[in-house]
């Protein structure tokens, strides 16, 4: 295989959409005599007006779930429970206060808050007072909170009372630099008075409560407006701060829940971070269908089964770690399903074995892949009726694939990154995903050169490796930060993982390359077994020799926690420096 990952990516420059075009459609005030502009002049009778050219927003979701579903259940947290009309109701208050504190159009109003209804009313209440909504990461600690809080130009913050004092931390860490104190929002669960930070503290309720509910929406001006500020999850570098737009965040939406079978009227339990991706667009999602959002603030096994008994959960989503918790949970914990309960999964490489257990517990998990710069969800494998009739074995490696893009991603392929060729569809050759699209992000927050680097070549390019299928199904090899080069050959770290997770011994596995002074690198595996599980070193390369060709078996095991990321991705970059401490092998 040649190895081309490591060359300089190409020169060629080229925006096949530009993001600067001007998208302000919406008064018939841009086309002077309710005319239509350019080409279509040509096309008479034609007028493009707000009776048929609105911006596309998420918000307008909200205000249909309050006429359409105006008493159902929208959320339900312990005691706490609203319907889709009081949700609707309390944004409307809440944007009407955001704005009475100062707040404009396009500042960074922030969140530090796990799944609880406050952080699901931001979704709607921060875009309708025209701000973008910056749903921080609840595992930062202070130092990276205080980088990110500057970075965004956070205005705004709604803090959970129990990430109080990180971000006390942060604010101190931050002390003299900001030249107008951050506004700070206490979402506490108890009555009692507010604790004091400083004079510049609110509490969430009163925010509510203070509201005007007959506000007027501040609707963006274009769909170009950007609505989210996400930052990624930091695997591979420092976090990059990912612009979403309200047209975007619309489409991706849209697709999500066209993708998973979401009936109408679904109860979706919380178990995806909010702050992933804005909960993989769910948030907005869930008010298109008029389902109840089942919010849980601590994800665990044991809560999971309770929920789904308690609320009649239909679906769920988790990436691959929290499924293998799951599949991995003591018994006492497990609870027989009401019924099929279905999963979406992603995030990272889902294990063939792990959705094959979760199948056998009565989850029935679909599969997605994506980036935070994708909008979260971008690709699925489409469950085709025919591979029913396979092998659970050979349907749980079905599973496994990345598939095929969703309807509102103009395109998807796997491509030479110099000569922007796409590889052949023959299972083998490895390319760079790339995505283009209305569903791909603005770019990154101050950084253009980042987001010209990214866009290179007119398409989004995602820093992942992927072989293409026969029918067009795509499947990830590796990131190409990670894929391990040994004796110029190409080794898909994911393709050694999924034997190492076959093994009946391994809880977790991950795979990351180890400097050879022979081969230039070897695969070196780190490997946390179950309770209770005693295995060598010599007995899991063996295991490995016997599934896969001998380069690609590991050389070295190391018996160890895996470090991951807060969305539940191995942290590679930190066992590299161990591999590569660890010396080489030759
Ligand atoms: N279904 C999946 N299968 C395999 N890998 C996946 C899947 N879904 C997502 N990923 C991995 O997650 C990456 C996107 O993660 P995310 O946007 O959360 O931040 P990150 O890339 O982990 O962080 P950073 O860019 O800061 O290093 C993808 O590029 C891919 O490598």
């Amino acid at each position: 295989m040649r190895h081309f990952f490591r060359q300089p990516f190409g020169t060629r420059f080229l925006y096949s959409f530009s993001p600067f075009r001007d998208t302000r459609l919406l008064s018939s005030q841009n086309f002077p005599g309710n005319s239509v502009p350019g080409s279509w002049k040509s096309m008479e009778g034609l007028v493009r007006c707000s009776a048929n050219d609105v911006p596309l927003s998420p918000i307008s979701f909200l205000e249909r779930s309050a006429k359409v579903y105006r008493d159902r259940t929208s959320v339900v947290h312990g005691s706490v429970e609203y319907t889709w009309h009081e949700t609707h109701q309390r944004c409307l208050k809440l944007a009407s206060s955001l704005t009475q504190l100062g707040i404009s159009r396009g500042d960074v109003v922030a969140t530090l808050s796990p799944n609880v209804p406050a952080m699901y009313e931001l979704h709607f209440a921060v875009p309708m007072a025209g701000a973008v909504l910056c749903t921080l990461n609840t595992r930062y600690d202070a130092s990276i909170l205080a980088i990110l809080l500057k970075h965004s130009q956070t205005k705004m913050i709604f803090v959970d009372y129990l990430l109080l004092d990180v971000l006390k931390k942060a604010l101190d860490l931050l002390q003299g630099t900001e030249s107008r104190p951050i506004i700070i929002v206490l979402i506490s669960e108890y009555e009692g008075p507010c604790p004091t930070i400083t004079s510049n503290t609110y509490e969430y309720e009163s925010l509510v409560a203070n509201g005007c509910k007959g506000f007027e929406i501040r609707r963006p001006e274009s769909e170009w407006d950007p609505i989210s500020l996400n930052y990624t999850s930091g695997t591979t570098s420092r976090p990059k701060g990912v612009v979403y737009n309200h047209r975007g965040a619309y489409l991706n939406t849209l697709a999500t829940i066209f993708l998973h079978g979401f009936g109408l009227m679904p109860n979706y339990l919380w178990t995806v971070p909010m702050f992933h991706c804005n909960g993989w667009n769910l948030t907005w999602g869930m008010a298109v269908l008029g389902g109840t959002n089942i919010c849980l603030k601590k994800v665990s096994p044991k809560g999971i089964f309770e929920n789904i008994a308690l609320h009649d959960v239909t679906h769920m989503g988790g990436a691959p770690t929290v499924l293998n918790m799951i599949v991995n949970s003591s018994p006492t914990d497990q609870k027989p399903l009401p019924h099929i309960v279905d999963v979406m999964t992603g995030g990272a490489p889902p294990p063939p074995q792990v959705c094959f257990q979760m199948e056998e517990l009565g989850f029935r998990v679909s599969h997605l892949y994506g980036l935070t710069e994708t909008y979260g969800p971008g690709t699925y494998c489409a469950w085709k009726p025919e591979w029913n009739l396979l092998c659970p074995e050979e349907r749980a490696n079905m599973k496994a694939r990345q598939g095929i893009p969703h309807p509102c991603l103009e395109d998807l392929d796997v491509k030479d990154p110099v000569t922007m060729e796409s590889v052949p569809a023959d299972g083998k050759t490895i390319g760079e995903v790339m995505f283009r699209g209305n569903t791909v992000m603005s770019g990154y927050f101050k950084d253009l050169q980042a987001t010209e680097e990214a866009f290179k070549g007119g398409w989004f390019r995602s820093g992942d490796l992927a072989v293409k299928h026969h029918d067009g199904y795509l499947e990830l090899k590796d990131r190409l930060k990670d894929i391990v080069i040994s004796g110029g050959e190409n080794i898909s770290t994911i393709e050694i993982e999924t034997v190492l997770y076959s093994h009946p011994a391994i809880l977790e596995a991950a795979v990351v390359a180890r400097p050879d002074d022979h081969w230039g690198q070897t695969p070196c595996a780190f490997v946390k077994l179950k309770e209770e599980c005693n295995v060598s070193e010599h007995d899991i390369i063996q295991f490995c020799r016997g599934r896969l060709p001998h380069y690609m078996a590991p050389r070295s095991v190391v018996f160890e926690d895996l470090p991951r990321t807060s969305t539940g991705k191995v942290q590679k970059f930190i066992l590299r420096e161990k591999a590569k401490a660890m010396g080489s092998l030759s």
